[in-house]
């Protein structure tokens, strides 16, 4: 569990200095209806991949949440293992009230460092957020970054995310205008 200090003052016209501080910290069942809440819209923009509440319960233990000093929910992470080495960063979402203010940073921050903590060497995420995710160190790549036998195996994923991974056609809709990027771990 990790305690993030108050963000420091917006730069250029943006949300109030006063912005309370987050607290960074694993997600509890509970959080579930606010995580959806928070993901719902931007999942309907097809900005982030839509799930069933049922999903978000499975994958519970993948997340970390940003809470604000009310107990407000304002943001959420998740860290899907892939392979051996490898693992994807999921459903990264700031309510927008609170972008722009560091919050995005401190949960990335905490998913990095729970793949460090797990021996993981890459992480792989798909987004439109090529700038903000370039800044923690990703790079564009093309195509999927696993050999043959690997991408076999996880061909037999049932999961839309790692189909996405994968590039299946039948998931091209949820991934067009998306850019491929890979962070190497140190
Ligand atoms: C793998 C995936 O999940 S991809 C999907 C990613 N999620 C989305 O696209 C959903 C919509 N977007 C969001 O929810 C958010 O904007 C995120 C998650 C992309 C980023 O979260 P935020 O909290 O807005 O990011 P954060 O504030 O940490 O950083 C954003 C920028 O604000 C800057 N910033 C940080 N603190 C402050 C501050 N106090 N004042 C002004 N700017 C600040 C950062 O330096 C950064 O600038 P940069 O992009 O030029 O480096």
């Amino acid at each position: 569990m990790t305690t993030v200090p108050a963000p420091e003052p917006p730069r250029e016209a943006g949300p109030s200095a006063t912005t309370p501080a987050v607290r960074i910290r694993r997600a509890l069942p509970r959080d579930v209806g606010a995580v959806r809440d928070l993901v719902e819209p931007y999942a309907q923009r097809r900005i982030l991949l839509a799930k069933e509440l049922v999903g978000y319960y499975e994958a519970v233990q993948e997340f970390v949440v940003a809470e604000d000093d009310t107990a407000r929910v304002v943001g959420c992470g998740a860290l899907h293992v892939m392979w051996s080495d490898l693992a994807e960063v999921r459903t990264l979402a700031v309510h927008p009230d609170a972008r722009g203010l560091g919050v995005g940073h401190a949960l990335l921050e905490a998913l990095l460092q729970h793949a460090r903590d797990l021996g993981l060497r890459r992480v792989f995420c798909l987004t439109f957020e090529v700038d903000f995710f370039a800044a923690h160190g990703f790079v564009p790549i093309e195509g999927t970054p696993v050999d043959a036998e690997v991408y076999a195996q996880l061909l037999r994923s049932h999961d839309d995310g790692v189909a996405e991974f994968l590039d299946l056609a039948r998931v091209k809709p949820n991934t067009l205008g998306n850019t491929r990027m890979l962070l190497h771990l140190t």
